[in-house]
């Protein structure tokens, strides 16, 4: 669905993106992983469209991302950023139904997709409230309802479960599991190496702007990667068949 090759991308002169491969079918949850900074969000960005890299290709179904027309992209795609627009006096229902906007107008319809969205991030109980008024982890998932609005084949979540608590993310894990199962193609940026080993099919972990590694978690995560992205030792413990995995001390 997304095929990147060998993306390039400099900020004020400094590399972030370093020759990004990457292909990315339907029906995988796929983790982006590594350290702050590492350029996660800038392929974010990039794989969406809203930032143009200095080389290379985002093809999305064959296409190259920047001559898809904005209102179709903005269909096949769906984009929850690291931190939300400030928002004037918006109730949480206004602001799930802008994710309808790409569509064309169907009251019905929208209706229907902006009522599945609320239920999906149990956010129903908020749908009138101002989206000033809500805590951070409930601003999360109704930024988190406002891309599942768009009910795109494709989700690009910016740190999606970072403001939840531990039922939240696990809840929000398993809803972007069941897309991904659906036939989606979710791409989240996490930072909990249990929890992405748990739920994604495969992580991308990303250094300096380059893929370190790119295949299933256990072959990703593997103590040597782990210390060349983050600087960290890690233990592991199993429990009822599952690994998971601590940051355990600098190195
Ligand atoms: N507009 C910009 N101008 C200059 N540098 C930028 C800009 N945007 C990002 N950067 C730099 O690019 C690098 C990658 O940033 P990016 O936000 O993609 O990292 P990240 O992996 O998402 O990090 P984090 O885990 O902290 O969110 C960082 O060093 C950042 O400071």
């Amino acid at each position: 669905m997304i095929v990147t090759g060998h993306l390039r991308l400099s900020l004020k002169g400094v590399p972030v993106l370093r020759g990004i491969d990457l292909s990315l079918p339907r029906g995988q949850l796929v983790g982006l992983i590594g350290c702050n900074g590492a350029g996660k969000s800038t392929l974010l960005r990039v794989l969406a469209g809203l930032v143009p890299a200095d080389e290379g290709t985002v093809l999305v179904d064959g296409q190259p991302v920047g001559t898809i027309d904005p209102k179709e992209r903005a269909r096949l795609i769906a984009y929850l950023p690291q931190t939300g627009p400030a928002h004037w006096n918006l109730s949480v229902e206004a602001l799930v139904r802008l994710g309808r906007l790409p569509h064309f107008a169907n009251p019905r319809r929208d209706g229907d997709a902006v009522a599945r969205a609320l239920d999906a991030t149990a956010t129903a109980h908020l749908r009138g409230r101002d989206v000033d008024t809500l805590s951070g982890g409930e601003r999360m998932r109704v930024l988190l309802a406002r891309a599942l609005a768009v009910e795109a084949p494709v989700l690009l979540a910016d740190e999606p479960i970072a403001a939840l608590d531990p039922r939240q993310q696990l809840l929000v894990l398993g809803l972007l599991r069941r897309m991904a199962e659906a036939g989606g193609l979710i791409v989240a940026v996490l930072h909990d190496l249990s929890l992405a080993s748990r739920f994604c099919d495969r992580l991308v972990l990303l250094n300096r702007g380059a893929i370190l590694a790119d295949g299933p978690c256990g072959a990703v995560l593997t103590d040597a990667n782990i210390a060349a992205a983050y600087g960290v030792s890690a233990v592991r413990v199993d429990h009822a068949g599952e690994r998971f995995i601590l940051p355990w001390r600098p190195v």
